[in-house]
């Protein structure tokens, strides 16, 4: 998840750079990252979900891990020389052509790399719920969120800096994080060997299943469908994730463009959003586990993120200050602990263990659907609410951030709508996980 978070955001600081150097308007840099989510929304998510559940999380896990290393080979050959002048450049330019070649093989290789990484993120957390079942599996799932988000902030330090070397180029870090992925496929290769251990002591199949639970149909559907609860976890899920994944291409610009300082200066400040998530997730995990109260903390971090968009609309261009950029990014790194945090341990509390694979997977499958979008309609938002902008001036970021702050009021909604469910139905959303 460390490699495959830094290799997801490799990019984010570039955005200049790509820009003059291989043409992606911001357009093209929106739609290049939507591309990661596409093959998701049209139904690999929910397919992924069903081949978790029948083949269980080591073989889904290595092929997961294969997809992610697969497509970032295909990107790394769409943005370097050899690609560029090829007879593969020259048909892919031959249509489409406000959209770059080069954007084109990197997005389709984003694609592929995309239904990896969320087949991964789905094993990895069943992974967890089956290796921490009512033990601290709040604490291993921020733990498992706090590499992740390291490797956010280790990108946003790295990749600036690889990119800048002399010649500067964008080929460096996309070759970087793609070694890195083989290294993370090997990584989970030897976890196979230890679940399968794992399996021999509890007496389970080799899929991890013929415990006490019934095995999983796919008729079982139906059940997480039709559970009101669900739908709400879902849809917070996607308005909340919709406003940080997104806002995370864009943060980079956003700072350079309000505070008036150098790209790699914007991705100087932004870097510590993810540290700050980090550095909070276990402990509110750690929390969760002992003390409960997950759909307070969900509404919390809603109102958190309400509170820093509004400030990064609002307040930075007014006031171009940078203990103001680094204290909201600071605030929104607590927001982005609060909720992954309370978020994911709860879904076990509302789903059967047989299933849990394809509930992971409808959520994300619905938060795919925003997180594709999402970038397309801010980045087409940004250009049409620049339209005057010159090249080199700085964009215009008030506007397009007002989508953010709206996906933050619905979900704070939806928050305590969860809140009251909860108190009506007692999923034992408010309730420690550990079981003394
Ligand atoms: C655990 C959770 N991950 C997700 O929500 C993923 N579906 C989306 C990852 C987006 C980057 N590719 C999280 O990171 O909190």
């Amino acid at each position: 998840m460390f490699f495959g978070y830094m290799f997801v955001d490799l990019m984010s600081p570039l955005q200049s750079m790509i820009e003059a150097q291989r043409g992606w308007t911001p357009d093209v840099f929106g739609m290049y990252g939507s591309s990661e989510f596409i093959l998701n929304v049209f139904g690999f998510l929910i397919l992924a979900g069903i081949i978790l559940d029948k083949m269980g999380v080591r073989f889904t896990g290595q092929l997961s891990a294969s997809l992610m290393f697969i497509g970032a080979c295909l990107k790394y050959y769409a943005v370097s020389d050899s690609f560029a002048g090829s007879g593969i450049e020259t048909w892919l330019g031959s249509w489409w052509t406000s959209f770059p070649a080069s954007a084109k093989l990197a997005s389709l290789g984003f694609m592929i790399f995309g239904c990896g990484m969320e087949m991964a993120g789905i094993t990895v957390s069943k992974a967890i719920a089956k290796w921490f079942e009512g033990k601290e599996m709040a604490l291993a799932m921020g733990l498992e969120m706090a590499i992740a988000r390291v490797g956010v902030f280790a990108i946003f330090s790295i990749s600036p800096w690889l990119a800048d070397m002399a010649p500067a180029t964008v080929v460096r870090p996309v070759a970087f994080c793609t070694v890195l992925l083989l290294i993370g496929l090997l990584t989970f290769v030897i976890f196979s060997f230890m679940d399968r251990k794992l399996d021999k002591q509890l007496g389970l199949d080799s899929r991890g299943g013929g415990g006490s639970e019934e095995e999983f149909k796919v008729s079982d559907l139906k059940y997480i469908l039709s559970s009101k609860v669900f739908w709400i976890i879902a849809f917070l899920c996607v308005l909340y994730y919709s406003a940080i994944f997104p806002f995370q291409r864009f943060a980079t610009n956003m700072l350079e463009s309000n505070l008036g300082v150098s790209a790699q200066t914007a991705a100087d400040i932004f870097r510590w959003f993810p540290m700050g998530a980090a550095a909070i997730t276990p402990f509110l995990g750690r929390y969760l586990d002992h003390k409960g109260k997950g759909a307070t903390m969900l509404i919390l971090g809603a109102i958190l993120m309400i509170v820093c968009h509004l400030t990064f609309a609002f307040v930075l261009p007014e006031f171009p200050s940078k203990p103001v950029a680094y204290g909201s990014i600071v605030l929104l790194g607590i927001s982005f602990s609060l909720v992954p945090a309370a978020l994911w341990p709860s879904v076990p509390k509302i789903v059967e263990t047989r299933y849990l694979g394809s509930a992971y997977s409808l959520i994300f499958w619905i938060q795919n659907i925003g997180l594709c979008l999402f970038p397309m309609l801010f980045g087409f938002a940004l250009k049409y609410f620049n339209a005057g902008r010159t090249e080199g001036m700085p964009y215009d970021y008030t506007r397009p951030m007002l989508i953010f702050v709206a996906c933050g009021v619905l979900a704070m909604l939806l928050g305590l709508w969860l809140k009251a469910e909860d108190r009506k139905k007692k999923y034992g959303l408010e309730l420690p996980n550990i079981k003394k």
